[in-house]
């Protein structure tokens, strides 16, 4: 079965705790901690002090979404926040060696590491590196702002990547605009994990939303 990992950022940040139990209660499998720096997009979210205060009160697997310019300069302070899998952007890194590095560092800290392509990069571009990574983040909107529709071009994307698989050890991951039809076209390209911000967050029933992605 797909798991379902709401992102914080459509979270009433005033009752965070209070919106992570909810979405514990009502089913969520992952919580998805989408960091932003004003740079690599243009919108700033959160850093790693928050993480570090949500780790505390969450046992929940904690899935970080890095879109920052320099990942390595910042990871190790997410990884002592308690990051349970850190996800980067290969467009934020500066050549192959660089990102292979970075893919290293995180396994060596013995937490999981994803690689993300955002709506513009094809799946040709990351080929080299699925041996070597836990996931591949998909991005089905441009990153930067919840509550986007999604692109459709990721499902082909998604259907690439499964159709990769072959052995590997690798999930897939889609964020952006997801909601139950969209989230149903991506579960029949095969991807492993559903991201939803606003539709889980803004739902009058969280449950019965999380339960129409799964
Ligand atoms: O990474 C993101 C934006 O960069 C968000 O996680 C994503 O857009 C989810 O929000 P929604 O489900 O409302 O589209």
């Amino acid at each position: 079965m797909v798991k379902v990992a709401p992102s914080v950022l459509s979270a009433n940040f005033a009752e965070l705790k209070k919106d992570l139990d909810m979405i514990k209660a009502c089913g969520a499998d992952w919580i998805h901690y989408d960091v932003m720096d004003g740079h690599f997009v243009p919108n700033i979210s959160f850093g790693y002090s928050i993480l570090k205060d949500i780790s505390k009160v969450t046992d929940m697997y904690l899935d970080v979404h890095l879109m920052i310019s320099h990942p390595m300069k910042y990871v190790d302070e997410f990884i002592k926040a308690g990051a349970s899998l850190i996800t980067f952007h290969v467009e934020a890194m500066a050549n192959e060696t660089s990102t292979r590095e970075l893919i290293q560092h995180i396994q060596n800290q013995g937490i999981h590491v994803g690689l993300s392509i955002k709506p513009t990069t094809q799946v040709d571009e990351i080929e080299k590196y699925l041996d070597d990574v836990d996931l591949v983040l998909v991005m089905s909107v441009e990153p930067g702002f919840g509550g986007q529709s999604f692109q459709h071009q990721a499902i082909d994307k998604i259907r690439k990547l499964h159709s990769l698989k072959n052995g590997r050890h690798f999930i897939i991951e889609v964020d952006g605009g997801i909601n139950a039809e969209t989230g149903l076209l991506c579960k029949e390209a095969g991807v492993d994990v559903l991201v939803a911000g606003s539709y889980v967050f803004q739902a009058d029933n969280c449950q019965k939303a999380i339960d129409s992605l799964k």
